[in-house]
C-alpha cells in the first residue's frame, strides 16, 4: 500500500517522568518510589468507577506500566495485578477493597483510587468517591450502561465528582461505541462528548478488529499495531486520503459537533468558534480548556474509548486525566459542622489541619492503616492529633505513601493529598482528625452514609480461649469496614454478624477463618429483618433511677417518635432512622439551679449529647417484636432532666435506651423485610415465564419494562454526536451481535429472591442475567409477619 500519510512514531513510555530515588525488584515487580513533591494544581486524587468487570482493575494495571511503575502488565485472570492483592481478590478475580496507589504521568501526581464493581462492596466506592476530586467512568462496549454504573453515577453525581468516560472491551463482538454513547445521555441523563472514534480493521480472514482511534482533537490516528505491551502509539495525521473509507468523513463531523455543542455550553469557546467560523480550525488548545471547564462544570462528560485487555487507548486516557479531571484546588472547600453550624474547609496548608479517614485497613505487621485525605494543613509525622469522633489524641507512628500493596515512608500528608498513617488506634472510617491544640474539638466532616445490613449469621467460638482472637478479628475488620455490624444478642448472648449481602458475608467469614485464623462456627445466613412503629406519633418520658454498683444513677429524659416521611428517608443517618438531640432547654435548667448538688459542671454539652446519641442508637439494635433493629423513624430527644453528680454518662446513656425502649412496645410495632430494586435482563422469548415467576410466588411489583440498547425516555431536544456503530462491524459479526433484550425492573422482596440466579438460569437455558441493590425495608402483611414469627421463634 503506498503510504501517503505522514506517520509518526511516538515512544509513550513515561519513565523519565518520575525523578527516582531507589529502584526494587519485588516479586518479580520493578518498584519506583519517588520523592518529587508536585504542587497543589498538579496533583489529581481520582477513582475509577463501573459496573462489576468493566475493566477497572485491568486499565490501572496498564496505567501502573505505562507510569513506569510496574516492568510487567499483570492480569486479572491470572490473579497478578497489584491492586486486587487480598487472597480472596485474586481467587475470585474481583476487586473487593478499593485500593489506592500513587504514581507520576505528565508531570503530574496521580493518586488513583480502584474501587470495587460488586452490588455488596458499593460502601467501598462511596467511601472513596467521598474524597475523589474526579473519576473515570468505565463502561464495557458490549454491555453500554449498567445497573452497577447508574449507582455509581449516582454516587459520583451526590458528591458533584467530575467526570470522563472510557468505553472499554472494543476488541469483543458486539461492542458499539455509538450505542454506549447513547446510553450514557438517556440512562445516566448526561451530555456525553465524544473525543474518539474506535477504528476497525479487516484481519487476513476478514474478521474485524480494533485497531486504533481517532483522536478527534488532534485530527490523528493512534494504532497500537504489533506492539505487544502496547507502550509504543503510531501517530498518524488524519487526512481524507487514510485508507478506511468514510473515517475522515466521520471524524469531521464529529469533531464539528464536538466544537459545536461545547460552544453551546461554554461562552469562551463560542467566541473562538465564530472568530474562526470553521469548526476544523478552532486550535486544539482551546478545545481541550473548554473541555476542561465543561468538565469542571458538571456540565458534559468527554467520552474515550479503547480496549485495555489488548493495550489499546489507555495512554490517550492517562492524558485525559491531567488535562480534564480536576485538581483539589479545582472543587468546592468540603463541608463541616462546628457547633452545629456548618461551615467550608479551605484548601490551605497554612490552615489548622482537618484530615477526613475514609479507609482503615489491618495490615498484620504495620497494624491499623488509616487512609486519610487531608482537606487544610498538614499532617507531620510524629504529630499528635485529636479525633473529634471518638475525641481520642493519637499519636502518628508513621506516614506512608501507598503503591497498592507497597509503600514508601514520607515526611507529612499536605493539603490537598491522600496518604495512610500507621500509629493510630482508635480511629475508623468516617472520623476527622485535627492538631491537639486546635480549639474547634467538635469539627466533624461530613459523614459517609452507610446503606442498611440486609443479612446475617451468628458466629461462635470454637473453644473459650478461642473467644479473645474472635473478638480481636471483629475488632479489626469492624474498623475496617463500616458496612459491616457486629451485635451480641442480649437473649440469647449470640453474636451477630450482618453485613450488605451474602457475597459481603461469605468474604468475612473467609478472611476470619483464614487470615485472622479464628476457630470458630457460623450459623446459617439469614435474611435481617427490621421493626418500625405504626402510629403517627408517640410522646414517652422516661426516669431512671438505679442503683449500680453501690452508686446511685438517676436522669430523665422526654422522647418524640414519629415514622419519617418518604421525603426524610432519603436523609436519614443511624440505620434508616433520624435521631435529633435537643439539650438548649438544659443550659436554663442549670442556670437556675440552686442546689450545689445538682450542678453539671462534671460533664460537658458534648459529652451529655453524646451519652444520649450512644444509648437512643443502642435501643434502635433491638425492635420489640423479634429483636430485629429499629428502622424508619424520627426521634427527638429533648427535655433532659440531670440529677447533679447521679446523672452520670452512663445514667444518662442507660436513660435514653431505656426510653426508646418502652415508647417502641406502645407504637403498635410491625416487622419489615428488604425490598430490593431488581433488574432481570432476558431475551424476549423468556419474558413471559420470567414476569410470571417474579409476580407469582415471589411477589415481585412490576416497575417497567425496556429494551436493551434502545432509546426510551431520551430527550430529543438535546442533540448529542454518536458515532455510528455499523460501520465498525463485519457483516460476519452482525450475525453474532447478541440480539437486543429486555430489562425488566422490580421491586421484590429479598426473602423470595434467594437462590434466585439458578431458577434464572432454568427458565432462560442460562440467557438471563440480574442484578439487585437494597431498595427500602417495606411494612409485612399480617399473614406475612406470622409465617415469619413462627419461622423465627421455631428455632431460627
Ligand atoms: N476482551 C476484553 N476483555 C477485557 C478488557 N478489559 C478487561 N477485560 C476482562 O474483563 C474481566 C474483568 O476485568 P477487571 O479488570 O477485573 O474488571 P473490574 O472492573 O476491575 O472488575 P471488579 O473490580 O471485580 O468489578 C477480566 O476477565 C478481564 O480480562 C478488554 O478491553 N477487552
Amino acid at each position: 500500500m503506498k503510504r501517503v500519510f505522514q506517520n509518526v512514531r511516538s515512544v509513550y513510555i513515561n519513565h523519565t517522568l518520575l525523578k527516582f530515588k531507589s529502584q526494587t525488584i519485588i516479586n518479580q515487580r520493578f518498584y519506583t518510589t519517588t520523592i518529587k513533591e508536585y504542587s497543589i494544581s498538579k496533583t489529581r486524587n481520582i477513582g475509577i468507577i463501573a459496573h462489576i468487570d468493566g475493566g477497572k482493575t485491568t486499565t490501572t494495571e496498564r496505567m501502573l506500566h505505562y507510569a513506569g511503575f510496574t516492568r510487567r502488565i499483570g492480569d486479572v485472570d491470572h490473579g497478578d495485578t497489584i491492586t486486587d492483592y487480598m487472597k480472596q481478590e485474586r481467587e475470585r478475580g474481583i476487586s473487593i477493597t478499593s485500593a489506592a496507589i500513587t504514581f507520576g504521568w505528565k508531570n503530574h501526581r496521580i493518586n488513583l483510587i480502584d474501587t470495587p464493581g460488586h452490588v455488596d462492596f458499593t460502601i467501598e466506592v462511596e467511601r472513596s468517591i467521598r474524597v475523589l476530586d474526579g473519576a473515570i467512568t468505565i463502561l464495557d462496549g458490549v454491555s453500554g450502561v449498567e445497573a452497577q454504573t447508574q449507582t455509581v453515577w449516582d454516587q459520583a453525581d451526590k458528591y458533584g465528582i467530575p467526570r470522563i468516560a472510557y468505553v472499554n472491551k472494543m476488541d469483543r463482538i458486539g461492542a458499539g461505541f455509538g450505542r454506549t454513547v447513547k446510553e450514557m445521555r438517556y440512562k445516566l441523563g448526561t451530555r456525553p462528548l465524544v473525543c474518539q472514534l474506535p477504528i476497525m480493521k479487516k484481519d487476513s480472514i476478514g474478521n474485524n478488529l480494533f485497531f486504533g482511534i481517532v483522536d478527534l482533537l488532534d485530527m490523528q490516528v493512534l494504532d497500537w499495531n504489533n506492539n505487544p505491551n502496547g507502550s509504543i502509539i503510531n501517530k498518524t495525521i488524519l487526512t481524507e486520503q487514510y485508507p478506511i473509507s468514510g473515517l475522515f468523513e466521520e471524524a469531521v463531523k464529529g469533531r464539528s459537533h464536538l466544537v459545536e455543542t461545547l460552544s453551546e455550553i461554554d461562552d469562551q469557546l463560542l467566541e473562538i468558534f465564530l472568530a474562526n467560523e470553521d469548526p476544523m480550525k478552532v486550535p486544539v488548545d482551546d478545545i481541550r480548556e473548554a473541555l476542561r471547564r465543561v468538565t469542571l462544570s458538571g456540565k458534559a462528560v468527554p467520552v474515550f474509548c479503547g480496549a485495555s485487555y489488548k493495550n489499546i487507548g489507555v495512554q490517550p486516557l492517562m492524558d485525559a486525566v491531567v488535562d480534564f479531571l480536576p485538581s483539589p484546588l479545582d472543587r468546592s472547600p468540603p463541608l463541616a459542622t462546628l457547633s452545629d453550624k456548618i461551615i467550608e474547609i479551605p484548601l490551605k496548608e497554612k490552615e489548622k489541619l482537618c484530615a477526613f479517614a475514609f479507609k482503615v485497613i489491618h495490615d498484620h505487621k504495620r497494624g491499623p492503616m488509616i487512609f486519610v485525605r487531608v482537606y487544610s494543613g498538614k499532617i507531620d509525622n510524629r504529630m499528635t492529633l485529636f479525633n473529634t469522633s471518638s475525641r481520642k489524641r493519637e499519636r502518628v507512628n508513621k506516614l506512608l505513601q501507598m503503591y497498592a500493596n507497597d509503600v514508601e515512608e514520607i515526611p507529612s500528608i499536605s493539603a490537598g493529598n491522600i496518604g495512610v498513617i500507621v500509629g493510630l488506634k482508635e480511629t475508623r472510617t468516617g472520623d476527622t482528625l485535627i492538631q491537639i491544640n486546635d480549639s474547634r474539638q467538635d469539627l466533624k466532616l461530613q459523614s459517609i452514609d452507610i446503606p442498611s445490613p440486609v443479612f446475617f449469621y451468628s458466629v461462635e467460638p470454637t473453644s473459650i480461649s478461642d473467644e479473645k482472637p474472635l473478638e480481636d478479628a471483629l475488632k479489626n475488620m469492624l474498623r475496617e469496614d463500616p458496612s459491616l455490624h457486629v451485635h451480641v444478642d442480649s437473649d440469647s448472648g449470640q453474636t451477630l454478624i450482618s453485613g450488605m449481602g451474602e457475597l459481603h458475608l461469605e468474604i468475612i467469614k473467609d478472611r476470619l477463618l483464614t487470615e485472622f485464623k479464628v476457630n470458630a462456627e457460623m450459623g446459617k445466613m439469614r435474611i435481617s429483618y427490621r421493626e418500625t412503629i405504626t402510629v403517627e406519633q408517640l410522646e414517652h418520658t422516661c426516669l431512671y433511677d438505679r442503683e449500680l454498683m453501690g452508686k446511685k444513677q438517676k436522669a430523665q429524659i422526654s422522647l418524640m417518635i414519629t415514622p419519617l416521611s418518604e421525603n426524610d428517608k432519603g436523609i436519614s443517618e443511624e440505620g434508616g432512622n433520624r435521631i435529633e438531640i435537643i439539650i438548649d432547654d438544659l443550659n436554663s435548667e442549670q442556670q437556675n439551679e440552686t442546689d450545689n448538688q445538682n450542678s453539671l459542671t462534671k460533664l460537658d454539652k458534648i459529652e451529655i449529647r453524646d451519652a444520649l446519641h450512644s444509648g437512643i442508637l443502642s435501643a434502635l439494635y433491638r425492635g420489640p417484636i423479634l429483636g430485629f433493629p429499629i428502622t424508619g423513624l424520627y426521634i427527638k430527644v429533648h427535655s433532659p432532666k440531670l440529677f447533679g453528680l447521679e446523672s452520670t454518662k452512663t445514667a444518662i446513656s442507660a436513660c435514653a435506651s431505656q426510653a426508646l425502649g418502652e415508647a417502641m412496645k406502645n407504637g403498635a410495632p410491625a416487622l419489615l423485610e428488604p425490598l430490593m430494586d431488581v433488574e432481570v435482563e432476558v431475551p424476549e422469548e423468556h419474558l413471559g415465564d420470567v414476569l410470571a415467576d417474579l409476580t407469582g410466588t415471589r411477589r415481585g411489583n412490576i416497575l417497567g419494562l425496556e429494551t436493551s440498547g434502545q432509546l426510551i425516555d431520551y430527550d430529543h431536544s438535546i442533540e448529542i454526536y454518536a458515532p455510528p456503530d455499523s460501520t465498525y462491524i463485519s457483516s460476519n459479526e452482525k450475525q453474532k451481535v447478541i440480539e437486543p433484550k429486555r430489562i425488566i425492573k422490580a421491586h421484590v422482596p429479598l426473602s423470595t429472591l434467594l437462590g434466585y440466579s439458578s431458577s434464572l438460569r432454568s427458565l432462560t437455558g442460562g440467557t438471563g442475567s440480574f442484578n439487585m441493590r437494597i431498595h427500602s425495608f417495606g411494612i409485612m402483611s399480617e399473614d406475612r409477619a406470622k409465617s415469619v414469627i413462627t419461622e423465627i421463634q421455631g428455632g431460627y
